[in-house]
């Protein structure tokens, strides 16, 4: 398959979209292959404890290295001989998970995910994971959810998209927002499709044209102007990009 994705999460049926629709698609495909873990598995008290108080104090509770250590070495002796998973934990602290990350995750063949609840994994756990996988800690956006699951969801589903023959016509990945190309770094502008006429509502002239020229140039001009209302901060961005590319051709 093109890819392994192992999952260790206390609430496994949080994850059960992964076996519908496009993933699922991908799954029955032998695309995708993903192995679902109860981090309980790996307790050894009859409470089956994952988590305990914060060292120095606190709110809230920590998840306890033990059961982590037990559940990624066990992932590891399962996985593919000789290779390691990349781990990819999400956190509000981590670097932000993007297109371009996306895109890095979707070239590799074996992920594994480690959704924390609670405040957080014991960092030794991480430490110690990296020290034989590399470890991507990302964040989905600057908001805290009550656990790591629904991030897992989002990232799955942004990197089984790219990967070939898992979204429906290659294409369409193409020019998504935030994927590389001429409108890289642009939001995309409006879309529209029959009736041509709707609640008095018309499509613009241009797009009925059959002006491929005219209608990218306008697609450009909506895109960016979606951009400077929506995302400012991509404007700069973008403008420092087509700047590069210009001096690249010049
Ligand atoms: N923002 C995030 O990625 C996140 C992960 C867990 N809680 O929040």
């Amino acid at each position: 398959s093109e890819m392994r994705i192992d999952v260790v999460t206390i609430f496994p049926e949080y994850l059960e979209p992964l076996n519908v629709s496009l993933v699922g698609k991908a799954r029955a495909r032998g695309q995708l292959d993903v192995h679902l873990h109860d981090l309980r598995s790996w307790t050894t008290d009859v409470h089956r404890t994952v988590d305990d108080t914060p060292y120095g104090g606190g709110p809230g509770m920590v998840m306890k290295p033990e059961p982590w250590g037990a559940a990624l070495d066990a992932v590891l002796a399962q996985g593919p001989e000789g290779e390691v998973p990349t781990l990819v934990v999400p956190t509000p602290s981590g670097r932000p998970f993007t297109q371009e990350l996306a895109q890095d995750l979707a070239g590799r063949s074996w992920l594994a995910f480690a959704p924390a609840r609670y405040e957080g994994i014991d960092r030794r756990v991480i430490e110690e994971a990296a020290t034989r996988m590399p470890v991507v800690e990302a964040s989905i956006g600057d908001y805290v959810l009550a656990g790591g699951e629904v991030a897992v969801l989002v990232m799955v589903e942004a990197v089984a998209r790219l990967l070939p023959g898992v979204l429906g016509n290659a294409e369409s990945h193409r020019d998504d927002s935030f994927a590389p190309g001429a409108m890289a770094d642009l939001l995309e502008g409006p879309v529209y499709t029959k009736p041509a006429e709707w609640r008095g509502r018309e499509v613009p002239e241009v797009l009925l044209s059959g002006h491929h020229g005219k209608i990218a140039r306008w697609r450009r001009e909506q895109a960016f102007a979606r951009t400077l209302a929506n995302r400012p901060d991509l404007v700069d961005r973008w403008r420092l990009g087509s700047f590069d590319k210009k001096e690249r051709e010049a």
